[in-house]
């Protein structure tokens, strides 16, 4: 028998789920609000597992967990908005990231609809309103595929990002694009 924590078919040990966490702690990362409305009820987490798939359709993922009380109303609705938060929007981050019960998530910040009714988020750097094509459970997450049927203008201001278990501020928009730099 393989000792414990070691794969019995590679004989390779196990990484460890706290040294995961640690790992990915040193990886700087987007901070999203995920949102939905409809008739499963209006819900909404803060995300970092987001990420772009395909620009035809335009496709984005996002990774939820099935223990996350937005779970059951995100997959209930098959809908969702990405509003991808600027440098000021820690505060709403904070509050939408676990323990605040649901309601009292949207007490804060100003919200307004795109095309599927989910709440997007006034003042962040952009909105993606998504309908879910897809669900594929992994581990403890689902991982959701979301075509991006509307987005919002294109917002101002510096990106938040998360590293370190920490927010910080980083500046956007000062890089000159590579045509202009020529
Ligand atoms: N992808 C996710 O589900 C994430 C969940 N969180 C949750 O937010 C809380 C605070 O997190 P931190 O202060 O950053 O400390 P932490 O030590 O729990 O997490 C460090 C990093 O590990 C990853 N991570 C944490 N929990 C995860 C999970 N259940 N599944 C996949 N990746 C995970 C994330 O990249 C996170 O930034 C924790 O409850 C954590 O579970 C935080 C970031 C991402
Ligand atoms: C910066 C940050 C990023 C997070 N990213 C994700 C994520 O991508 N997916 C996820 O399911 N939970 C993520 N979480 C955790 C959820 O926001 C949180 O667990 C969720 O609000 C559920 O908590 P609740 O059960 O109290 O509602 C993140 C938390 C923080 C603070």
């Amino acid at each position: 028998m393989a000792p414990t924590g070691t794969d019995a078919e590679t004989g390779m040990k196990a990484v460890e789920a706290g040294a995961y966490r640690a790992a990915m702690a040193g990886v700087a990362s987007a901070v999203h609000l995920v949102t939905t409305d409809g008739p499963g009820g209006r819900a909404g987490f803060t995300a970092s597992a987001v990420c772009s798939v395909s620009d035809a359709p335009p496709t984005l993922l996002v990774c939820v967990n099935r223990s996350s009380s937005a779970f059951a109303a995100v997959a209930q609705n098959a809908a969702l908005c990405v509003s991808t938060l600027s440098a000021g929007q820690g505060e709403i981050a904070a509050s939408f990231g676990g323990g605040t019960p649901q309601e009292a998530r949207f007490a804060s910040g100003r919200w307004y609809e795109l095309a599927t009714g989910a709440p997007a988020l006034e003042g962040a750097l952009t909105a993606f309103d998504c309908r879910i094509v897809r669900r594929t459970e992994v581990g403890s997450h689902d991982v959701l595929f979301c075509e991006v049927v509307a987005l919002s203008e294109a917002g101002t201001g510096d990106a938040l990002v998360y590293a370190d278990r920490r927010y910080h501020s980083i500046p956007v928009g000062m890089v000159p694009a590579a045509q202009d730099a020529a």
